[in-house]
């Protein structure tokens, strides 16, 4: 394992991985633009068509600001604050000059250029493209600059565990629950101790997210400050869904777009409406929309017009109602006025920044647990809070200076994770040492109080269970006797419908936990313009697999259907649409599980060639995700050329 003798060292190691990594995202852009249509892309929220770019002066720094509007509105998108775009009026090179994003609405984006913009940002039809979204490097780079002030956190990184402090308070047993099992609380109470750091190793279904939400209730009645981040919006969501249940007021950051309907109240957004100040604010807001319609009776103050008079000299000139340099004193005086209610909305504008501010300050401030992404941790709401406790679920897909974006913010940190579901991921083959995330780094350094591991899960029939732990955990895994042999019987009202076809019959067999669904006249396909798969009879076959669990009195929302490409994703998306199951990719599903899950694989071909699906750590979230039925679909032949897959389907057999 890496270790490191001075922070310098740690600083250039990172820093240029994340150079590389950040390389590799903007050649991704490129690669995607001449790939896709426009429309394909901004269907993906990577670019925004038809805007029209307007002069809006400079910014702090003495940056360039342009404003591109769309009077139809943004659609769906995730360009952000400081990501890096490019503005074309077709298909953009890559040679264009880069801007930032500095501010977004519903309608408009405002971008600042470092130089005099070009001349075609300010016309109309134009395309704006994401380039990199440069704001989650910038704040990786910030973070392993914050080390600096941290100097634990800093040693511990350095991997200097040895100055790791003792622990005073051993054995004082503060948590006690009948809900959670001896070694959950145990790793609780270990978690309570501590004062540095505590890693909570948790396979599939052995409650990492429920130990970790039970430690952040104690941590709350301590009344400690606690930062709740994990790597997606999919992943916060979940934890917060269980802190939720145990009703603890968090709250959530981020774009509400991106958030679990049912867990909006918990958000900021939702939370602001309800505050005084902020309210206050929004009668500004339309104040200002009043003064900014009352202008466009009176000519504006624009470089053009004004001819390098000052506000003050115009003001004085209209009042002497004199001609001055060619300008009309008609016009003078109208530009005056122009420029005192200009003058007026920004007083306004101040004004209701300083209260939405304070009104954000205040809901963070009283929050006792705040919840978000990793990236959005490096946010400036949170850039003047330091937490006590800093807790990160799935820290086992965050990269290293990704998970320090939130560490740095904490004096005290507990990870969740399990190193054998999916790493984080890497675009750059040369920065794939970022593939080796903090807690397996750390698993492997630190001393054992620092360290344990769950072993019972509650999640999996004992059969959808023994695959992975064969492969994967050496037989470590218990399944606890509420779920060992829970099966689809057990479901109230599930009765198998009689009218299935043979060939799928055991989908609704209660009798038979997994099964496998063979689909060899499958043809796998790929779109020129992508490198995704799918394919159209795994699909027919889901739809009628799907059928025929619904009709046996499944509800939707205790189906999730999963593939590992994209493309077959959204096409069983669109064929599968009013069913109201849960659609997503494997690693969208990591952390996630459902009484019966559907695997669609995709590929099938006569060369054995199964791509990505070879990552055997995405062939074990796939499998771990069932209650009571795993389902998977796909072609023996082609999947049989891999070992593990071979012992996986000739295990479901010989079942
Ligand atoms: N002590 C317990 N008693 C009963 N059910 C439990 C207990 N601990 C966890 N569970 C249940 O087990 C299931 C899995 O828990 P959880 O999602 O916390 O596991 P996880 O380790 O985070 O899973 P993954 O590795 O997939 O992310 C959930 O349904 C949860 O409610």
């Amino acid at each position: 394992m890496k270790r490191f003798t001075d922070i310098n060292q740690y600083k250039n190691f990172f820093e240029s991985l994340i150079q590389k990594e950040r390389k590799a995202e903007m050649e991704f852009h490129l690669n995607e633009i001449s790939l896709l249509s426009a429309r394909q892309r901004e269907a993906k929220g990577r670019a925004i068509l038809n805007l029209i770019g307007k002069d809006a002066g400079t910014g702090i720094g003495g940056v360039f600001l342009v404003k591109l509007v769309r009077g139809s509105g943004l659609p769906d998108n995730e360009i952000s604050n400081g990501d890096v775009v490019i503005i074309s009026k077709d298909k953009p090179t890559g040679k264009e000059e880069q801007a930032t994003v500095v501010s977004k609405t519903k309608r408009s984006i405002t971008i600042a250029y470092n130089k005099i913009p070009p001349y075609l940002v300010f016309g109309r039809n134009l395309r704006l493209d994401l380039y990199s979204n440069d704001i989650t490097f910038q704040r990786m780079l910030d973070a392993i600059d914050s080390l600096e002030k941290l100097p634990n956190l800093q040693e511990y990184v350095k991997s200097n565990i040895v100055l790791l402090h003792e622990s005073e308070n051993l054995n004082i047993q503060k948590f006690s629950s009948d809900i959670l099992n001896s070694k959950q609380q145990e790793i609780i109470n270990q978690a309570l101790d501590i004062n540095d750091i505590f890693l909570i190793h948790g396979p599939p279904g052995t409650g990492k997210t429920t130990t970790l939400s039970y430690l952040i209730k104690s941590l709350f009645q301590e009344q400690e400050k606690v930062l709740v981040t994990a790597p997606s919006n999919t992943a916060v969501d979940n934890i917060l869904e269980k802190l939720q249940t145990l009703e603890i007021p968090a709250t959530r950051i981020g774009n509400p777009i991106r958030m679990d309907e049912n867990l909006l109240n918990l958000s900021l957004d939702v939370q602001l409406q309800d505050h005084p100040e902020y309210q206050q604010a929004n009668g500004i807001w339309n104040k200002i929309q009043v003064l900014k319609k009352e202008q466009d009776d009176y000519v504006p103050a624009s470089g053009q017009n004004r001819r390098g008079l000052s506000d003050s000299k115009i003001i004085q000139l209209a009042s002497s109602k004199k001609p001055y340099r060619g300008i009309q004193s008609a016009k003078l005086r109208k530009m005056a006025k122009w420029i005192k209610i200009q003058q007026e909305i920004n007083k306004n504008y101040e004004e209701a920044q300083a209260l939405q501010t304070s009104a954000i300050e205040s809901i963070l401030e009283k929050s006792p647990v705040i919840c978000t992404t990793n990236s959005s941790a490096g946010s400036d709401l949170l850039k003047d809070i330091i937490f006590d406790v800093v807790c990160i679920d799935e820290a086992t897909q965050s990269t290293e200076p990704e998970a320090l974006i939130p560490l740095v913010k904490g004096r005290k940190w507990v990870l969740a994770g399990d190193h054998q579901q999916l790493p984080p991921t890497v675009k750059a083959k040369e920065a794939s040492d970022l593939s080796i995330s903090l807690f397996e780094r750390f698993q492997s350094e630190l001393p054992e109080n620092r360290i344990d591991i769950l072993t019972i899960q509650y999640r999996m029939h004992k059969e959808i269970m023994q695959f992975s732990n064969e492969n994967f955990y050496d037989n470590q895994l218990k399944a606890h006797p509420t779920v060992s042999n829970h099966s689809l019987h057990d479901l109230p009202g599930f009765e198998p419908f009689p009218y299935v076809n043979p060939a799928i019959e055991k989908v609704v067999k209660a009798s038979e936990p997994i099964v496998f669904i063979n689909c060899d006249n499958g043809k796998e396909q790929q779109l020129a313009d992508s490198h995704s798969w799918f394919n159209l009879e795994e699909i027919a076959l889901t739809k009628e697999i799907t059928d025929a669990l619904l009709s046996s009195r499944l509800f939707p929302e205790d189906i999730g259907i999963i593939s590992p490409y994209d493309q077959q994703v959204s096409r069983l998306k669109s064929a599968l649409r009013d069913y109201h199951v849960e659609i997503k990719s494997i690693d969208g599903f990591q952390g996630r599980e459902k009484e019966v899950i559907i695997i669609s694989l995709v590929r099938s071909n006569p060369d054995g060639n199964i791509g990505f699906l070879r990552d055997y750590r995405r062939l074990n979230v796939a499998l771990t995700r069932a209650k009571r039925k795993l389902i998977i679909i796909g072609n023996p032949s082609t999947l049989q050329s891999n070992p593990i897959y071979k012992t996986l389907i000739e295990n479901i057999f010989n079942q």
